[in-house]
């Protein structure tokens, strides 16, 4: 049965290709346009598009096959792919895009007898399924041809062998689509509509930015008539984590978007009117270990600044300058001529409301300068008409010298100087006061104040088209403060969000959030959708389980881990002298070089312990790259880590150093870290520690591990 499907795969397969070829041939035998005929331009366009999707499609046309009988019809067989392949004569579809209304099904069905439906744009169209079959195709080859099911056979549904073929293959450098194995509840997400804001917490390794990039590319293919790919924007944590990402989108046929942090993003936004401070020295310190670690509390600066309080302290100061923006007099430049204040205050506040500040001041001073023209038409004699106007511009450069002229930065610094008993900045921590304002003075601002940077800039100028999104990503979202959610949701079209992240994982606490109540709350609770991902699809069950006994010792809101029912090795834990270390390391990692482990990292506590580490592996001669925090692209191979820097990376295989009592306390934030750090690996982790174990590792159950000395 088996070489039969596989025979009949084959066959289908040289149609397939042939057709592929053929369109292929042709469109690269028409001459690239380069003129500037607009309408050949766009042609151009076109051909260049289906150029590239059929590049794409010729290697790997097709993933899978499911036939489909829609009621009153024949079963016909369906082939899908990443790109939709249509023969040119007749226009029948040879290849299904994976995105199409019709493909849903391949992903959502997962076996049964009741009728399988899908939402068309003639509305629900209702069937039978008779086969769903995985093919596998490299490099124009046909490897493989899973069934996952045959409708009346006993054996039902397989799906998980397929999906666990694809999960126990070795990860190389770079994040890869998943398109052949979507999973139901990942389908969902994919697929939701445009204009709800999705807030998906997911277990380390659920597929959160895997399924974040599908969704850009799915939505790109649905609302092709309204969203634009440069129109949307994924927000990442660096851009070491945007290289590891980079090649998911072209692989999935979809270019353009883009894709930032939000540092780097608000920065531009600023024109660069300030910088931003090195953020290594501030990682050192929040990751510092021993008494040199802060404490955090609602005063911190991340959390104070990233408050939504603090976003409705900067309006009340925003209403304050209002209020009192334009001088309270006349502005008359000759006796007895004037513009009274009556009337500048009917234009601010009234006919130029719709204007943001800075362009209702510029309007004014523009129409004023309007107005003394026209009152000078009215003299004659030269001498008196210039005397006037030199006056006259004389008197608005005083007036409008009452009406400061802001930009972001001098808005906002002016909210960190205490100028009389009355002000606001009354309920602002005196530190913060203290180091925002020399931050100010210095144009060199920490990332807490970017938000509400922007959020000023906003306000003062407007925002431009440009900033204004069809569709905004934001991973690692547990990391954001309030106050960039909702500097976000003003620059997002139709509240059009995707926001992914982990509770568990949310390291940073000194500036993210506690509960996604707090962006539920932004958004309006009952416009959300909500989701939760609990299967994780990268790392064994061994590793899983092993992960979830640390996260539990954290008091986090979230379900644990549920990973899918793939075994490896055990967690092995090793006690490790000092004086030996170094030895141990080189040993493993052959060791697991030996069993085909392509991807190891060996993850450490801090960036300098990681430093002095890489420089000791260095000597012994083994060549690995140490990922510091200015790290722009994620090599592969042996990488030395800091662990808050693999938060979002996966490897082969992970080796955790020094988890001991010093580096990894029983708290909240060492039990994420560790967890972040184990949940890094896909098929083995080492646990190394010298003198005491953590006691976050000490009373997991034996069973989950073996002991090495
Ligand atoms: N449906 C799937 N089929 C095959 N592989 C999958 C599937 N879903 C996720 N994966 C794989 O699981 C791994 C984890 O995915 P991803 O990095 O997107 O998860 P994540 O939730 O963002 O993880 P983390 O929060 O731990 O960084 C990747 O190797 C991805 O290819």
């Amino acid at each position: 049965m088996e070489t039969q499907a596989y025979e009949e795969e084959l066959q289908q397969l040289n149609t397939i290709m042939n057709e592929i070829d053929r369109q292929l041939t042709k469109l690269e035998g028409v001459p690239i346009y380069t003129g500037s005929d607009v309408t050949e331009q766009v042609l151009e366009g076109i051909r260049e598009t289906n150029r590239r999707n059929l590049r794409i499609a010729i290697n790997e046309p097709y993933f899978g096959r499911m036939d489909f009988q829609e009621e009153g019809k024949e079963s016909v067989p369906l082939y899908i792919g990443k790109i939709g392949v249509s023969d040119i004569a007749t226009e029948d579809p040879m290849v299904i895009d994976w995105r199409a209304p019709v493909a849903s099904m391949f992903y959502s069905f997962t076996g049964g007898d009741d009728l399988a439906y899908y939402d068309s744009p003639e509305g629900i169209i209702e069937g039978l399924i008779y086969l769903k079959r995985n093919i596998v195709i490299r490099k124009k080859n046909l490897q493989r041809v899973v069934d996952t099911y045959i409708k009346g056979s006993q054996n039902e549904s397989v799906t998980d062998d397929f999906l666990l073929y694809r999960l126990s293959e070795n990860k190389d450098n770079r994040l890869k689509d998943i398109v052949s194995t979507i999973q139901s509840e990942q389908n969902d997400i994919i697929r939701s509509s445009k204009n709800t804001p999705l807030i998906i917490q997911g277990v380390a390794g659920s597929g959160k930015t895997t399924v974040a990039l599908h969704r850009l590319a799915y939505l790109i293919y649905q609302y092709r008539e309204t969203i634009r790919a440069e129109k949307m924007i994924i927000f990442a944590p660096n851009n070491m984590f945007l290289n590891y990402i980079s090649n998911v989108l072209p692989e999935l046929g979809v270019g353009g978007i883009q894709q930032t942090t939000f540092t780097d993003w608000a920065l531009a936004i600023l024109d660069y009117e300030v910088a931003a401070k090195d953020s290594s020295e501030n990682l050192d310190k929040w990751f510092s270990t021993g008494v040199d670690r802060p404490k955090i509390n609602e005063n911190t600066p991340g959390k104070w600044k990233g408050s939504i309080h603090f976003k409705d302290y900067i309006d009340r100061c925003i209403e304050r300058y209002e209020a009192s923006a334009v001088p309270d007099r006349d502005f008359e430049p000759w006796d007895k001529i004037k513009i009274e204040k009556e009337t500048l205050h009917q234009w601010f506040s009234y006919e130029y409301k719709h204007y943001p500040l800075a362009k209702r001041r510029e309007r004014i001073v523009a129409r004023i300068k309007k107005w003394i023209d026209g009152e000078l038409k009215n003299i004659e004699e030269t001498n008196i008409k210039k005397d006037k106007k030199k006056k006259a511009t004389q008197y608005l450069t005083s007036y409008m010298k009452q009406w400061p002229k802001h930009t972001a930065l001098s808005f906002y610094k002016s909210l960190f100087v205490l100028t009389d008993k009355s002000t606001l900045a009354d309920s602002i921590p005196a530190e913060i006061m203290k180091t925002t304002a020399m931050n100010c003075k210095k144009k060199e601002v920490d990332l807490e104040d970017l938000a509400p940077l922007v959020y000023i800039h906003n306000r003062l100028y407007g925002i431009e088209a440009q900033y204004k999104y069809h569709h905004v990503i934001i991973d690692e979202a547990q990391d954001f403060s309030p106050f960039q959610i909702g500097l976000l949701k003003q620059m997002a079209q139709g509240n059009s969000f995707t926001i992914l992240g982990d509770l568990s994982q949310a390291i940073h606490e000194y500036q993210g959030i506690k509960s996604w109540d707090e962006f539920l709350e932004i958004f309006n609770h009952d416009q959300v959708k909500y989701y939760e991902l609990s299967r994780s699809y990268r790392s064994t069950m061994e590793i899983i389980h092993f992960a979830n006994e640390i996260i539990s010792k954290a008091e986090i809101p979230v379900s644990l881990a549920n990973p899918v029912f793939r075994s490896g090795e055990k967690v092995k834990m090793i006690q490790v002298e000092d004086t030996n270390r170094i030895n141990l390391i080189i040993k493993t990692i052959e060791q697991l070089q030996h069993n085909k482990m392509d991807t190891i990292a060996i993850i450490g506590r801090t960036e300098k312990e990681c430093a002095l580490l890489h420089d000791a592996l260095t000597e012994a001669g083994m060549s690995a790259t140490f990922i510091h925090s200015k790290q722009r692209k994620y090599e592969g191979g042996i990488s030395v880590v800091p662990v808050y820097l693999a938060k979002g990376l996966e490897f082969d295989a992970v080796l955790l150093m020094d988890v001991d009592e010093q580096h990894y306390e029983a708290t909240n934030q060492d039990a994420k870290l560790l967890y972040v750090g184990c949940t890094r690996a896909l098929h083995e982790l080492w646990v190394l520690y010298s003198g005491r174990k953590s006691p976050l590792i000490e009373d997991i159950d034996v069973q989950l591990f073996t002991s090495m000395i």
